[in-house]
């Protein structure tokens, strides 16, 4: 199938500087019908200029890969910029693949994995199963082989992106104006410039953090294995590599300024899950923060603990191997040049954009992912990365992207999982909910550590009885929740949910077989059911 491009600047560049009369293979651009729109303005005059690119995409992460590969698939000429690769990032290193692949969501993943089969060694033995001897992890094959499949997929990325007729420059990137790009000395001039640089984490001003303490992306990436790791900040990557190194045999210590981990979370869902990290051995210290640390001749750390916001004693935890800031992370603006030509940031250093993804105050200049802090997770990157690619080259008209049921799991152990509202905000929202809870003992569990406990919560909008929010705290809530998040984005309401049959025996069917409210809120206020303890 052959389309054709119509209007005055009609020829399409297939290779840089090259361009050719305006009859392209579709099958070659893999461009779906009706795409004609926006294409006719590609790569073409402009102040009186040719550009090189319909798009510059700066960074090759989960966001500047998504956009970019879609673009092009749209038939746009795209170019993407990204830096050298080290696990390890830094202002001069990254690689394709981002922080999810090379020092996020992938090794993460593959850790906790690990981590989990020394669970599943402890629950074989209910069911039978004899193991000669204490199992024994070989960190170093561990690291090894995770190192191994990280470059393979980064690989896999750049692959991709070349398959996709994308021009990939390795580099450093900085932007000189609104339509032009430097790299290794050499300018590029585009249409539009994708800033989809992502973020790295940041460390509080706490006395001796920046010389001893790590950050997530060298936790993940230890020669040794610690024997004592203290995690500060009870977010998502505190939670999950405290638990984590818990399950892989360190002994962790969590400290978090408010009483309970996961501010985000349903606090319900909060207080279930943090029991069940004391449960599995993990120190858990609420409304503290370390104000200071230290290492002794000896090469260990001491961390000194002060009470967050509230009065308590101070204390030392000594012998430490490693400490892990895990206090959030900022967005990568800096020094790429967005100042210069006034771009305009939020109050945290995100790149402001409106709807579309589009900076408020240059209109040449596009932003999406972790840089743009709207909500750093892989999927949502990925999303918006499509959503631009079809605003900019699709033929769908206006296109943004869409956070109706944007669902989050903590990989901890177990998982804490939830898409849509938790119960304080529905309350708030809707006045009138109706709270269904539900904790039992998976089934794995039955014959030995019986105290490992499951817990679901479905939150209904009693008056139109809409399903508002799901949450799950267990070891497969990740797999569970994408299907009810689904039904949550389709609009089901808690009618349908009843109707529909269980899979039994399973930790899902809880969700469907839910009878009798917990609580009940009207107007506001409890009307039915005991008041949430936390
Ligand atoms: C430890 C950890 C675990 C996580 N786990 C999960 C998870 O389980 N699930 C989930 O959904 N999300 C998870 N996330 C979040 C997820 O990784 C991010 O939301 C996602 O990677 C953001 O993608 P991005 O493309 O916006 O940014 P990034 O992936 O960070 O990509 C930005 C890229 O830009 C490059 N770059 C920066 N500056 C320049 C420059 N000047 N020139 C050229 N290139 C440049 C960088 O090298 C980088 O490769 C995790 C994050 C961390 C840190
Ligand atoms: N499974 C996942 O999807 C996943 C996993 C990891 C990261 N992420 C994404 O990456 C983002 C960043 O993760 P994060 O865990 O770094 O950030 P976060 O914002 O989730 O948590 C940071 C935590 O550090 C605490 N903190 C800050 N300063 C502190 C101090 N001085 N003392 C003690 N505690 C302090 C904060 O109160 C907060 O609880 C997340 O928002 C998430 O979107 C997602």
């Amino acid at each position: 199938m052959r389309i054709s491009l119509r209007g005055p600047f009609c020829r399409v560049a297939l290779r840089k500087g090259q361009y050719f009369p305006a009859i392209i293979d579709s099958a070659v651009l893999r461009a779906p019908a009706g795409i004609k729109r926006k294409l006719t303005t590609r790569a073409v005059h402009e102040n009186g200029s040719d550009f090189d690119f319909d798009l510059f995409t700066i960074g090759g992460g989960s966001a500047g890969v998504r956009a970019t590969r879609s673009s092009a698939g749209f038939g746009a000429k795209v170019g993407l910029c990204e830096l050298p690769r080290a696990l390890i990032s830094s202002d001069e290193k990254g690689g394709t693949g981002g922080t999810c692949v090379l020092r996020g969501c992938v090794p993460k993943k593959l850790m906790a994995l690990a981590g989990l089969f020394a669970e599943d060694v402890q629950d074989a033995a209910s069911f039978g199963w004899e193991v000669d001897g204490q199992p024994q992890l070989s960190w170093e094959k561990l690291q090894s082989n995770k190192r191994k499949e990280l470059e393979r997929l980064s690989d896999l990325y750049m692959e991709n992106l070349k398959k996709a007729d994308v021009e990939y420059i390795e580099g450093r990137a900085r932007i000189i104006d609104p339509n032009t790009v430097e790299v290794n000395g050499k300018q590029y001039r585009a249409k539009n410039i994708l800033v989809a640089t992502g973020g790295a984490a940041s460390i509080p001003p706490i006395e001796g953090a920046r010389d001893f303490a790590i950050t997530s992306d060298q936790v993940l990436n230890l020669d040794e294995k610690p024997k004592k790791l203290v995690v500060v900040g009870g977010g998502y990557i505190g939670c999950e590599q405290a638990s984590i190194f818990n399950n892989l045999g360190t002994e962790v210590y969590l400290i978090v300024r408010q009483d309970l981990p996961l501010a985000g979370f349903d606090r319900e869902a909060c207080a279930f899950v943090m029991e069940q990290y004391k449960l599995r051995g993990l120190h858990v210290y609420g409304q503290s923060s370390p104000t200071k640390m230290s290492k002794g001749a000896n090469g260990k750390l001491t961390v000194h603990v002060e009470p967050y916001k509230r009065d308590g004693d101070p204390f030392d935890i000594e012998d430490v191997d490693q400490v892990l800031m895990a206090t959030g992370r900022k967005p990568k603006t800096q020094n790429i040049g967005l100042e210069d030509i006034g771009v305009e940031l939020d109050d945290k250093g995100g790149l402001k954009v409106d709807e579309f993804s589009r900076s408020v105050s240059v209109p040449s200049i596009w932003g999406i992912g972790d840089v743009t802090n709207r909500i750093p997770l892989t999927p949502v990157a990925r999303m918006e990365g499509s959503a631009l690619a079809k605003h900019l080259f699709g033929d769908q008209g206006d296109v943004k992207p869409d956070y109706k049921a944007v669902p989050s799991v903590v990989f901890s152990s177990p998982q804490l999982a939830y898409v849509g509202k938790k119960e304080d905000a529905a309350v708030e929202e809707y006045q009138d909910v109706d709270i269904y809870t539900s904790t039992s003992t998976p089934m794995k569990n039955t014959l030995g550590r019986k105290d490992v406990k499951e817990f679901v919560k479905v939150i209904v909008s009693s008056k139109d009885d809409k399903v508002v929010g799901f949450h799950m705290v267990g070891s497969e809530a990740a797999e569970i929740l994408q299907g009810f998040a689904a039904a949550l984005y389709a609009g089901i309401t808690k009618q349908q949910l009843d109707a529909t049959v269980g899979i039994h025996p399973s930790s899902a069917e809880e969700f469907v077989t839910m009878i009798k409210a917990s609580r009940k809120y009207r107007g506001g206020k409890l009307t039915e059911g005991e008041p949430l303890k936390c």
